[in-house]
C-alpha cells in the first residue's frame, strides 16, 4: 500500500468543471468534512448517490446561494476513496465564486491544489500510476486516437501487463530467498537460480523488451506528429502552412525572408494529432535575425517525425535536407508545367489547391506508420522504469553458477522495484510479507 499523507486529513474542494459561463458549473468536496460542509451548505446531508434539489445557503450569514442539485457520496467507494459530495451549480461565475468562499468558512476545508483529487485516489489505492497518467491523458486528449489510447491506459491496459511481469519477477525473487535461507542454514551449498529460473527470467526480459520495440509510437502520439515545413525563402511554405490548418496563422508576402521565427498549428488529421511548422527560409544571410531563424529551422528539421521539402517551380533543383523522412513537395504548380516532379514528389499549388489533398493523405500515411496501432508504453517514465528492470532481470539470466546468490536476489529486488515503479507499487518488502506467509520452506 503506498504511504498515508497527513494532508488526507484535509477536506479539500474545487470547481471540477470549467472556468468561465456555462449551464451547469460542478464543485467537488472530498475528505472527512466532506458531509458536514455538505450539511452546512444545503441544510441537511440527503441520502447517499442520488441527486437532491436544495437551496445553498452561506452558513455564516444565512444567505441564499444557488438553487442547486447536490449529492452525497460516502466513501469507500468514491472516486477518491474518501468521503465525497458533489455540487451542481447553476454555471455563472459569480455563483461558484460565492459557493467557493461559502466552503472556505466550513471548519477543515480549504481548497485543493492541481491533481489533488486524483492523488488521493492513487494514495487511497483506487487507481494506479498509469491509471492517474491515463486520466490526464483522457482530459489532454485532442484527438480521437489520444482518446483511445488514455482511455486503455485508464482501464489499465498498462498497469494489468507490467503487475503480471512483476509477479513473475516476485515468484523468481522468492525462490532466490528461499534458496538464501537454506544456505544460511548449512544445509545446502550457496546455489543461486537454478538453469530453468534463470531461462525464465531472460523470457521475461525478452517479453519486457519486445513490448519497448514500439517505435515510441505510445509517446508520439501524446506528444503529436511533427511536420516541419522547410525549403528556400518563398517557396510557399507559409502559404501551405496557412491553406493545410485552413487558417490565417503566418505571415505571407513576396518578400523573401518574411517567416523568421517557427510557427506551428496543432491539427487533426483523421484523428491523428498532427502538428505542422513553418520555419524560416533556408539560405545564407548577413542578416543576424535571419540566420538565427535559419539556424532555428535546421534544428526543427533534425527533430522533425516528417520534413515536407517545398521547391518552388521555378527554382533551380536544390540539394536534399538531409536524411531525415522527407516529402519533397513541388509548389506554385499553378505558375508553370516546366519541372515535371521526379519520384516520389508531389506538385502542389496552394493558391489553386491542387495536390493539396494528396500530400494531406501522404502526410496522414506517414503518421499513421508512426503513431498507429496500439502501444503499452505512452510515457518516458515508463520506458526508463522498464529498462532499468531488464538490466536487473539480464544479470539474473546470464549470471554464472558461482555468482553469489546474495547478488541474485539484490537484482531480482530491484527488477521488481522497477516494475513496480511504474504503476507506483514499490513497497517489495510488504509483497513479500505477503508472499511468504503462505510460503513453505520446510521449517
Ligand atoms: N502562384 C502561386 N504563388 C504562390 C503559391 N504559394 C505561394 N505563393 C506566393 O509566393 C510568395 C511567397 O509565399 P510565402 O508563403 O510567403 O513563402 P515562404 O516560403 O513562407 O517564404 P519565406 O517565409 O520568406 O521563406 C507569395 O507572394 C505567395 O503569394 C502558389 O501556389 N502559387
Ligand atoms: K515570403
Ligand atoms: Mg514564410
Amino acid at each position: 500500500m503506498p504511504p498515508a499523507l497527513p494532508e488526507r486529513a484535509d477536506t479539500i474542494y474545487a470547481p471540477a468543471s470549467g472556468f468561465g459561463r456555462a449551464a451547469v458549473s460542478v464543485v467537488r468536496i472530498s475528505g472527512p468534512a466532506a458531509a458536514a460542509a455538505l450539511s452546512a451548505l444545503a441544510g441537511d446531508r440527503p441520502e447517499p448517490r442520488r441527486l437532491s434539489l436544495r437551496r445553498l445557503r452561506d452558513p455564516a450569514s444565512g444567505s441564499l446561494l444557488d438553487q442547486a442539485l447536490v449529492v452525497w457520496l460516502p466513501g469507500p467507494g468514491t472516486a477518491t476513496g474518501e468521503d465525497m459530495a458533489e455540487l451542481h451549480l447553476h454555471g455563472g461565475t459569480a455563483v461558484r465564486e460565492a459557493v467557493l468562499q461559502a466552503l472556505r468558512s466550513v471548519p477543515g476545508c480549504r481548497p485543493a491544489e492541481a491533481g489533488a483529487f486524483t492523488r488521493r485516489a492513487f494514495l487511497n489505492g483506487r487507481i494506479d500510476l498509469t491509471e492517474a497518467e491515463g486520466i490526464a491523458d483522457l482530459i489532454d486528449a485532442e484527438t480521437e486516437a489520444q482518446r483511445r489510447q488514455a482511455l486503455r491506459q485508464l482501464d489499465g491496459a498498462l498497469g494489468r501487463q507490467v503487475m503480471a511481469w512483476r509477479d513473475r519477477a516476485i515468484d523468481l525473487l522468492a525462490a532466490a530467498e528461499a534458496a538464501l535461507d537454506f544456505a544460511d542454514e548449512g544445509d545446502v551449498d550457496e546455489v543461486g537460480l537454478d538453469a530453468a529460473q534463470a531461462e525464465r527470467a531472460a523470457c521475461l526480459s525478452r517479453e519486457i523488451r519486445e513490448a519497448l520495440a514500439d517505435g515510441r509510437r505510445g509517446e508520439r502520439l501524446r506528444e503529436g506528429f511533427f511536420v516541419v515545413l522547410a525549403g528556400p525563402p518563398n517557396a510557399g511554405k507559409s502559404t501551405l502552412l496557412n491553406a493545410l490548418s485552413k487558417r490565417d496563422a503566418a505571415i505571407v508576402s513576396e518578400i523573401p525572408g518574411t517567416t523568421r521565427d517557427a510557427i506551428e498549428v496543432r491539427c487533426d488529421l483523421g484523428g491523428l494529432p498532427v502538428t505542422l511548422v513553418d520555419t524560416a527560409g533556408l539560405r545564407e544571410t548577413d542578416d543576424p535575425i535571419e540566420a538565427e531563424g535559419v539556424s532555428r529551422t535546421r534544428r526543427r528539421i533534425e527533430t522533425a517525425d516528417l520534413v515536407l521539402h517545398l521547391i518552388p517551380a521555378d527554382a533551380p533543383e536544390p540539394a536534399s535536407l538531409g536524411g531525415m523522412t522527407t516529402i519533397r513537395v513541388h509548389t506554385k504548380s499553378d505558375l508553370t508545367t516546366v519541372r515535371l516532379p521526379q519520384d516520389g514528389a508531389l506538385a502542389i499549388s496552394a493558391r489553386t489547391g491542387a495536390g493539396l489533398d494528396a500530400l494531406l493523405d501522404a502526410i496522414r500515411q506517414q503518421a499513421q506508420a508512426s503513431l498507429g496501432g496500439d502501444a503499452l508504453v505512452t510515457r518516458e517514465r515508463h520506458r526508463d522504469a522498464l529498462n532499468r528492470a531488464i538490466v536487473h532481470l539480464d544479470r539474473v539470466a546470464s549470471a554464472a553458477p558461482d555468482h553469489p546468490p546474495e547478488l541474485i536476489a539484490e537484482d531480482l529486488r530491484l527488477g521488481v522495484r522497477a516494475l513496480g515503479e511504474v504503476g507506483g507499487h514499490v513497497s517489495v518488502d510488504n509483497m513479500l510479507d505477503r508472499l511468504f506467509a503462505g510460503f513453505c520452506i520446510g521449517k
